[in-house]
């Protein structure tokens, strides 16, 4: 059976000072959430130890957003999966579109993430997607294959959860239409050895789309950026209908 995961990717915001105001206001609406969800916060790094300790014993896992996937080294800056896991991380964010614009990861480290996220024993989230202009050429299907052939190799699908994230849609405020995530997350499905891995749809994901979004029989989840850092609109987010 498909896990429903609403996942907030905090990116780079919130101190730890302002991590805890946020648990201060969240936690409380979590009271009302039905227990057929899974809800991850991924702070910065930064915070992941703070938020660990206020986690603790309630259904809130914790995500990081990002992993190197050596086991430890001399590679400055960066952080290993032990060093993680040790701290109660669940979840890890890998490849997200702005790691593979801005800090230039290819479907090659992407993979070796990956494979370091399972070895430690914590959950990838994968983001794939496509742009705008590949998107207007016609080119998503292609993309998305290309991706996941690439980034899936030897991984544990057992042990995984994907997001699907068109990146004309992120921190756009422009939603791909709930009908076409659904249709684009089938196809990611479609290439699945395991078609019960969880598939969210991320995108300007907001307190008055989630519903509709979660309507989709193939979506099962989401990752939300923006809406994830005030804890009123995450809470509406997650205690969708
Ligand atoms: O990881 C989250 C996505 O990049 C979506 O961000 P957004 O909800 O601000 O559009």
């Amino acid at each position: 059976m498909r896990k429903i995961v609403i996942a907030g990717n905090w990116k780079m915001y919130k101190t730890q000072a302002e991590t805890t105001e946020f648990l201060q206001g969240f936690m409380p609406e979590l009271e009302k959430t039905p227990e057929d969800r899974e809800v991850v916060i991924c702070p910065p790094f930064t915070a992941l130890d703070a938020i660990s300790r206020s986690l603790h014993g309630s259904l809130v896992q914790l995500g990081a957003q990002n992993i190197h996937w050596e086991d430890n080294g001399a590679f400055t800056g960066e952080v290993a999966g032990s060093m993680l896991s040790e701290i109660g991380v669940r979840y890890v964010i890998v490849g997200h579109s702005e790691r593979r614009q801005y800090f230039g990861e290819t479907d090659e480290s992407v993979n070796k993430r990956l494979l370091s996220a399972q070895r430690h024993g914590l959950i990838p989230i994968l983001c794939v997607g496509e742009t705008k202009q590949q998107r207007d050429a016609g080119e998503t299907e292609s993309i998305i294959t290309n991706q996941l052939e690439k980034d899936l190799v030897n991984v544990d699908q057992q042990r995984l959860v994907i997001a699907y994230e068109p990146i004309w849609a992120i921190g756009t405020g422009d939603t791909c239409e709930s009908s076409e995530a659904n249709r684009v997350i089938g196809l990611i499905r479609s290439q699945l050895s395991n078609a019960d891995v969880t598939i969210q749809y991320g995108g300007s994901v907001k307190p008055d789309n989630i519903d509709e979004i979660m309507a989709q029989p193939e979506i099962d989840g989401v990752l939300v950026g923006g809406a994830s850092l005030q804890p009123a609109s995450f809470a509406r987010i997650v205690n969708y209908q």
